[in-house]
């Protein structure tokens, strides 16, 4: 048996006071690759903001890496981030500063303080990306495939336990979307897990693993012929 890295018991999703999902129970084990589908609007955000700490967990239990949703605390919030990979639709780089400065921001906020330790994460984690040569260059000189795979390595910075990947090809043309598919691939078989809100069945189908539906309310596991 594996180690469980999330655990959800009878856990609603609110959006302020309106309920987007009911009755979640679930669990993901380390090193797991899982997708989030489900239609639009069907709450497969609001369920990542709960599991970031972006929405408070008013009902049910819910664990996450070492992190006790039900009693966690405002100030603890960015400790959880730390633990965790996030990676958004629209990449959210910072547009007024290069890519190695995007990535020492975020080392430097999270209490990074040596210079020669820093610029060793920052080479290993664009590498993991195949992006070594791009560090200089400013977000709006990189395509739309680019830019998300900084916001991976960014997301790598901290070495997370878990990376929550909220319709990271969203915003790309298949091609590219596949490109950034093997980056995710490849860092899930170092170990890492990996949840996915997706619409893109193409890349399920490509790479068919675990999945989970949010549809009536409710989330559950799906059969890949049921997809
Ligand atoms: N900030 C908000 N305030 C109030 N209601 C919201 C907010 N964000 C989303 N909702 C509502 O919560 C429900 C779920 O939305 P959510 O964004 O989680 O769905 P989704 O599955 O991620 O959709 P999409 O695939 O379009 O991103 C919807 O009814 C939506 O209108």
């Amino acid at each position: 048996m594996g180690e469980s890295i999330l655990r959800l018991k009878d856990v609603a999703v609110f959006q302020g006071e309106n309920l987007v999902l009911n009755d979640i129970s679930l669990e993901i084990k380390k090193g797991e690759f899982v997708y989030l589908i489900g239609k639009t609007g069907s709450g497969k955000s609001s369920f990542m903001k709960t599991l970031y700490g972006d929405l408070p967990l008013k009902q049910g239990s819910g664990h996450i890496v070492d992190f006790d949703l039900t009693t966690l605390k405002e100030k603890e919030i960015p400790y959880l981030r730390r633990k965790l990979g996030v990676v958004f639709q629209d990449f959210k780089l910072l547009p007024d500063r290069n890519v190695n400065n995007n990535l020492l921001f975020v080392l430097k906020a999270t209490g990074w303080k040596d210079p020669s330790e820093m610029n060793a994460k920052i080479e290993d984690v664009l590498d993991k990306v195949g992006m070594k040569t791009k560090g200089f260059k400013f977000p709006h000189e990189l395509s739309g495939g680019e830019q998300q795979r900084i916001a991976i390595a960014r997301a790598l910075l901290n070495d997370p336990d878990l990376i929550l990947a909220d319709e990271p090809t969203g915003n790309l043309d298949p091609q590219t979307s596949v490109e950034v598919m093997k980056v995710l691939q490849d860092i899930n078989k170092t170990g890492r897990t990996i949840l996915m809100a997706t619409h893109d069945y193409a890349l399920i189908l490509k790479y068919p693993s675990k999945t989970l539906k949010c549809d009536g309310n409710k989330v559950f596991e799906v059969i890949q012929r049921a997809v």
